[in-house]
């Protein structure tokens, strides 16, 4: 048996129709939700998210702004600009690209940018709301991941879910949703001992790593759900995820692929959170 794909392409087009039909509800309000996107530098993965994001914007209807910057741009410059946008009432959401220069300290720039207009969902105080089981934006990744899930009837409750990864845009707040969800969760990283044995014991393995191609059959239990979020090139300079996809056919239940599975997720719960955002104001000035 081979495994089932999960369709995050597929899926994806599903959750942009709902939103479109709900900007075109706002349109009639005169209201057009607005994305800000700041980018740093020339980083090739940010460039073509970003390219993904304004296309999305558009077919959907919304606007988006993209800023962008040499990567000789002060903290000081960076901060002036959050907070022009974050008085900007056409603007509703504000996406700084990470990584940043080294001169810019990452926290400070986010925590600089509105919780009201943080569609990330990277802001301490979504993070903390988020932690307690209270209404924040859902950090995009994680929340399409969650979706991909209830869309194919995968319940996590009393599923042990392994999250290989532990940063905060990605590894640690999906671990947190799937344990709202019920699922007792396992964190790995890069000093993990054994990391085989612990995977191979997993439900529900999300594979959030950066190296290509590094989960193969050895490393999962058969009939597993496997959600690769990795974005590698592969040595001939192909897209690839985590998991070696062809490798993990045979023994994996479900599997995504890499491109094709949660990076469409990701634009779509961006866009979102732009229209939750952009809906808030509204009701915020009846
Ligand atoms: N599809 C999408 O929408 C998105 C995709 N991505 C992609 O997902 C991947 C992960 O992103 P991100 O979380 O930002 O990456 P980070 O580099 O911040 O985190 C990688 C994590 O993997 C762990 N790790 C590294 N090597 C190993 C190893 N050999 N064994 C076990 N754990 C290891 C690290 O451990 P330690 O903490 O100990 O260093 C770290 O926690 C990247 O490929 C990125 O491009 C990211 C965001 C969105
Ligand atoms: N502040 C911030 N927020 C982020 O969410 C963020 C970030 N910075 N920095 C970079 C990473 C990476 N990331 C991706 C999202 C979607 C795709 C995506 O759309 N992938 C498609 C197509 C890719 C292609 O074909 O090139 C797919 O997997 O099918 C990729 C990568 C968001 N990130």
């Amino acid at each position: 048996m081979t495994a089932t794909l999960i369709d995050g392409k597929a899926v994806s087009q599903k959750v942009k129709i709902q939103v479109k039909e709900r900007v075109e509800k706002l349109a009639q309000q005169g209201i057009i939700p607005g994305l800000a996107v700041i980018l740093v530098g020339e980083n090739a993965a940010s460039l073509t998210y970003v390219k993904n994001k304004k296309k999305t914007c558009e077919a959907l209807g919304m606007r988006s702004d993209l800023h962008q910057y040499p990567d000789t741009l002060t903290e000081q410059e960076l901060l002036t600009k959050i907070e022009e946008l974050n008085q900007n009432p056409e603007i509703h959401g504000i996406l700084v690209q990470l990584p940043l220069p080294k001169q810019i300290d990452e926290f400070k720039v986010i925590s600089a940018i509105s919780p009201e207009k943080d569609v990330d969902g990277f802001h301490p105080i979504s993070v903390g709301n988020m932690m307690i089981g209270k209404e924040a934006f859902l950090p995009c990744t994680p929340h399409g991941i969650m979706e991909l899930l209830a869309h194919y009837n995968i319940d996590p409750a009393g599923k042990h879910a392994v999250v290989i990864g532990r940063s905060n845009i990605v590894g640690k707040p999906i671990g947190q949703l799937l344990l709202q969800k019920d699922a007792t969760v396992t964190y790995c990283h890069s000093k993990t001992k054994d990391l085989a044995s612990i995977t191979a014991q997993a439900d529900i393995l999300i594979a959030a790593i950066g190296r290509a191609k590094f989960i193969d059959h050895t490393f999962i239990k058969p009939d597993a759900v496997i959600i690769d979020v990795g974005m590698n090139r592969d040595e001939n300079g192909k897209l690839c995820g985590d998991v070696d996809f062809q490798d993990v056919q045979e023994t994996a239940g479900f599997v995504t692929p890499v491109p094709g599975g949660v990076g469409p997720m990701t634009i779509a719960m961006l866009m979102g959170n732009t229209l939750q955002s952009a809906e808030k104001g509204l009701s915020k000035t009846k």
